[in-house]
């Protein structure tokens, strides 16, 4: 690709004043980023912005020396210790070996003496924004150690609905194999508790965007991107001084008091013995006018708006209480912020939720170490607000109760009247983090900080339609074998709504096309009989599987495909990196400097017989095409990943669960419809890098945000998942298009999570995808690690 003409510009007039290009880059790139690529403002005056930024950064390297590398050394301990570390491709591929088409660790040469896995020694040079930059971040930690950008509003989950319906390019559709399985149509699984509160949201991405300040230096002992060329290296942990280790799903409490931090008590525990203060509020008060009205008006309107209990103001923080009948309920917390003196600064919450928790712990003799104040106080607004429903008037439609949610930056009307024509149900438990130093009056002194936990009802969509889009008994609305029920047993959620498919739709540009001719006799058996599985020598689609079928008559996958299948996924000595010459994926962000391509596994494919095989239905080598086999039932995860897929009855190894099923979108397709979202798509990229370029069309993924299947509930989990996603071929031999299936990995028991890595690269924070908090448990986290590295680099 041609160098940007503005780019080889800057880096001329850099040169021109004695700065070489290594330095320019790494902070031009971060300007573009910062300045949303606004290059007017980085050309002005000559390119001053961005000498500033540079001499800032020279700057800072000066005064600020690399810490200890003692951090850097218990880090390469501890991963040095795991010998070998298995990890997927593409995301942590990035700073790979980037030369020559395709790569194949085990049989490349290259490998490193250790013999031990590569994972990419990040560069950290182009992770410095220069200090002129910070002031317009949103957020900042202290010592300008991170920076963070938070969107506004975190988005909706789901996407507006496309405007072109999605087509489906199934001739026949799937065959939904009723003759071999018995539907069970009143199988209703768990009940499911009444679907009162709406959705906490959690659907697939949730966006942010870090920018992390950090020593510009690689660290010792990483070998710089460029000059890595195995596919495999040691892994050198880089010092994350901050980590986001704090969930996106929980609420951050912001109680800023000055004098809790030198001892004094904070309020805090007196919640439960205000409940007695209660007064009837007023019935029509609704959310956003409390919270409007809490971050705009004095005190004593806020008492008059909505009652309230409060804590006697002798206290330096005041803690109110408010609920209405509808639900909806205010947590107010404000401190005196003069008491702090001059140079008070806010605490971060994470320190005065230590502090919190610490103090309960000692103070009222709880056991568990791991409780949480802030789902303490989640929990309460929760039982207010049922308290305060029930005693409301039941004319409200289904008797339900209306959704919780808690509303985040000063929720006004607007906010409310916007979240309501986002169409999407999602209801995230958010903090209103409003500030408000003009309160008086009432007990408060002139410069009150306050921060509220506002619970307010949503009415994105009535009950009813709610019910018609998500049947709990059946979440597929009789399009599997089977029902499909999901059960909540954690709390009143709902999960959001999406349109159930059970076959991938394309949704506009993707070159998805089948046709009888394209299937010539060589690519499939018109000659079999019966079941292709007991035919005297491989038929003709068991010879392009390598002449042997994958299935055995018991329909699970054969012991040593299987194993192969994981092994080339999770074993980096048996990955095998395909390459692009011009990757879709980089050419579709259409950066001014695009990356190189971080590599695709080539994967073992399944070619299963269709319908211009001779074969019958029944036939042991299809499937796939015959849908969902096994009872499985979506549920609230316990342990804060959202909602999840369970299996309900023990599934043999090697059994097919269920197909990813979304849209068929083509990579530019699928990046304009996230442009502000920052979500990962599914990528069909088994073959990308083998041949040529994919052109746009034929670059292809899957988005099941607003139309997919019971796949969209399968949470990640790192390395030993108990599903792995093999590619099947079906209706055509076109490379770029296929089904991808998912395959138990072992024997797993009923009721047992089903979950599959998605190969995320929880190092990788240069990324613009941000990653979640991983809670998958495993002991292979890739997360966790980092979150043990960033806590030993902070105490
Ligand atoms: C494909 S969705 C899976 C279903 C999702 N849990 C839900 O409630 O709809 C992926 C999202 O689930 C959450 N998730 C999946 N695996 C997770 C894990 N191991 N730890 C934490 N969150 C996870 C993340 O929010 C992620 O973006």
């Amino acid at each position: 690709m041609a160098p940007n003409p503005r780019v080889v510009q800057a880096f001329r007039t850099m040169k021109e004043i004695g700065i070489s290009e290594e330095k320019v880059k790494p902070v031009l790139k971060k300007l573009l980023k910062l300045y949303d690529k606004n290059w007017e403002l980085i050309e002005s005056e000559n390119y001053r912005v961005l000498a500033d930024a540079i001499f800032e950064e020279e700057d800072s390297k000066v005064s600020e020396p690399k810490k200890s590398t003692a951090h850097d050394q218990e880090d390469i301990d501890e991963e040095g210790s795991t010998p070998v570390e298995l990890v997927r491709p593409l995301k942590r591929a990035r700073l790979k070996n980037q030369e020559g088409l395709a790569t194949c660790s085990h049989t490349n040469g290259s490998s490193n003496v250790a013999g031990t896995l590569l994972k990419e020694p990040k560069v950290e040079e182009n992770e410095i924004p220069p200090a002129s930059l910070q002031h317009r971040s949103l957020q900042s930690n202290v010592g300008n150690i991170r920076t963070e950008i938070l969107p506004a509003s975190p988005g909706p989950v789901c996407p507006q609905p496309p405007s072109h319906a999605p087509v489906s390019p199934h001739h026949s559709g799937r065959d939904k194999g009723k003759q071999i399985v018995e539907p069970r149509p009143n199988y209703k699984g768990k009940e499911p508790m009444s679907p009162h509160v709406a959705s906490k949201g959690k659907g697939p991405e949730r966006a942010s965007v870090a920018l992390r300040i950090k020593d510009p230096a690689p660290e010792p002992g990483i070998i710089p991107n460029n000059r890595v060329s195995a596919t495999q290296a040691l892994i050198i942990p880089k010092e994350e001084p901050f980590t986001d280790d704090m969930p996106q799903d929980e609420v951050p409490l912001a109680v800023i008091q000055p004098d809790s931090l030198s001892g004094r008590d904070l309020p805090i525990g007196d919640f439960s013995t205000e409940k007695s203060n209660w007064l009837e509020p007023p019935e029509s008060l609704h959310a956003a006018e409390i919270a409007g009205s809490s971050a705009s008006a004095s005190g004593s309107e806020r008492h008059t708006s909505c009652e309230h209990a409060t804590v006697p103001d002798e206290i330096p923080s005041i803690l109110e209480i408010a609920s209405s009948q509808l639900g909806e309920v205010t947590i107010s917390l404000s401190y005196n912020s003069a008491l702090g003196g001059p140079n008070f600064q806010l605490p971060s919450i994470d320190e005065l939720r230590g502090l919190m928790e610490l103090r309960c712990l000692q103070s009222y003799k709880l056991i568990d170490p791991n409780f949480d104040v802030i789902k303490i106080l989640t929990d309460m607004c929760e039982c207010i607000s049922e308290l305060a429903t029930n005693s409301s008037n039941q004319s409200q439609e289904g008797n339900e109760m209306p959704a919780l949610d808690v509303l985040k930056k000063s929720p006004s009307r607007g906010d409310a009247e916007k979240n309501k024509e986002n169409g999407c149900c999602e209801a995230a438990m958010m903090l209103n983090e409003s500030f408000d130093n003009h309160c008086s009056g009432n007990g408060f002194v002139d410069n009150v900080g306050r921060k509220e936990l506002v619970v307010a009802p949503q009415h994105h969509l009535t009950s009813n339609e709610l019910r018609r889009v998500l049947d709990a008994s059946d979440i597929t609305k009789g399009e599997e074998n089977f029902e499909i029920s999901w059960v909540n047993e954690i709390n009143k959620e709902f999960p959001t709504p999406f349109q159930y498919i059970s076959d991938n739709l394309v949704f506009q540009n993707a070159h998805v096309s089948f046709s009888l001719s394209r299937i010539g006799d060589e690519r499939c058996c018109p000659t079999c009989l019966g079941d292709c599985l007991f035919s005297q020598k491989p038929c003709v689609c068991a010879c392009q599987a390598g002449g042997k079928f994958a299935y055995t008559p018991e329909g699970v996958i054969k012991e040593d495909f299987l194993e192969e299948c994981i092994s080339m996924t999770r074993d980096p000595q048996k990955q095998c990196l395909l390459n692009c010459t011009e990757c879709p994926l980089e050419r579709s962000k259409a950066d001014d400097f695009p990356e190189p391509c971080k590599g695709h596994l080539q994967r073992k494919v399944i070619k299963e017989c269709w319908i211009k095989c001779g074969c019958n239905k029944q036939c042991g080598n299809r499937v796939v095409q015959r849908g969902v086999n096994y009872k499985l039932q979506v549920f609230l995860t316990p342990d804060g990943k959202g909602w999840g897929l369970r299996t309900l009855e023990n599934l043999p190894k090697g059994a097919f669960v269920c197909e990813f099923v979304g849209e068929i979108l083509t990579i530019p397709e699928f990046y304009a419809r996230n442009r502000e979202k920052h979500t990962s798509p599914v990528l069909l990229d088994a073959y990308w890098g083998l041949k040529g370029v994919p052109k746009d069309e034929e670059a292809l993924c899957l988005d099941a945000t607003c139309y997919g299947n019971v796949a969209r509930f399968i949470n990640h989990r790192c390395l030993d998942a108990n599903l792995i996603e093999i590619p099947v071929e079906v209706e055509t031999p076109d490379l770029h298009y296929y089904h991808l299936a998912f395959f138990t990995t072992r024997e797993v028991h009923a009721l047992e999570e089903l979950t599959w890595d998605y190969g995320i690269d929880f190092d990788d924070l240069d990324h613009h995808v941000k990653t979640f908090q991983c809670r998958c448990g495993s002991k292979f986290c890739r997360n966790m690690k980092r979150s043990i590295r960033s806590k030993s680099a902070t105490r």
